[in-house]
């Protein structure tokens, strides 16, 4: 479990998160919509302990930096850091041996060669596969499934079911509203700097038919196009 209390974050002048309450339970999978600039990464950066901020942050797993794997929306690599490398650099962080490395290998990358030179898709998986490998009790995952191959998302939408599964906690952000549908049990969206709706599977058709509705309104008619 993760409790926030009065979560906020300032960036000079610009308010970005204003106390926020929420609270993330075990074994349960969290969506985190909002446009571009709501404050989904700020927040996720917050959790994982990347931010300064304001409000409190507490969890069952105490300290909860060292329960947590972030998956970053670009993730970056130390240049001549091989994949292998990389994951047995996290590992090693959190006092974990990863024995058989190629047989839990799950996307198939190239772990002998240097990270810095995987593709997009490949950082992130790599990524991934490293805080999974760690053992972590709670998963925020910056946009997961962005630039992954559909075969990647596929598996990542497994991961994540498995995960909830076995009693973690699961923060998600996407743009892809079905990517969340298929995964989640709550979705919050954060406009303004707060949570203005929080629901539950059974609405998440309201919620999408809502936001396409805000989205759309008449935007289209507005271009004129003949
Ligand atoms: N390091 C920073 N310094 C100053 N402002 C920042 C910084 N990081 C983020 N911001 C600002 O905070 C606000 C929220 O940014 P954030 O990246 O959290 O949004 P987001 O919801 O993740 O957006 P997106 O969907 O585009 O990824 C934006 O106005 C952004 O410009």
């Amino acid at each position: 479990m993760i409790a926030i209390k009065g979560l906020s974050k300032r960036y000079g002048a610009n308010e970005v998160l204003k106390s926020i309450d929420v609270q993330f339970d075990k074994g349960r999978v969290y969506g985190i919509v909002g446009e571009n600039g709501a404050g989904k990464t700020t927040l996720f950066r917050c959790v994982a302990g990347l931010e300064n901020h304001g409000g409190e942050i507490s969890s069952s797993l105490e300290p909860l930096k060292n329960h947590l794997g972030l998956l970053l929306a670009e993730p970056y690599f130390f240049p001549k850091i091989t994949g292998e490398e990389y994951v047995r650099l996290l590992c090693n962080a959190r006092g974990r041996k990863v024995d058989g490395i190629d047989g839990r290998n799950v996307f198939d990358l190239p772990l002998g060669k240097y990270a810095s030179a995987y593709s997009t898709g490949m950082k992130k998986k790599l990524a991934l596969t490293a805080i999974l490998l760690q053992g972590n009790e709670y998963f925020v995952l910056d946009e997961p499934f962005n630039g992954v191959d559909i075969q990647g998302n596929i598996v990542i939408t497994e991961i994540i079911r498995n995960l909830k599964e076995l009693g973690k906690t699961v923060l998600i952000s996407s743009h892809i509203f079905s990517t969340l549908s298929d995964t989640c049990d709550e979705i919050h969206l954060l406009s303004g700097g707060r949570f203005i709706r929080s629901v539950r599977q059974a609405d998440f058709p309201v919620l999408e038919a809502e936001m396409k509705q805000a989205a759309i309104g008449s935007r289209i008619e507005a271009l004129g196009l003949t």
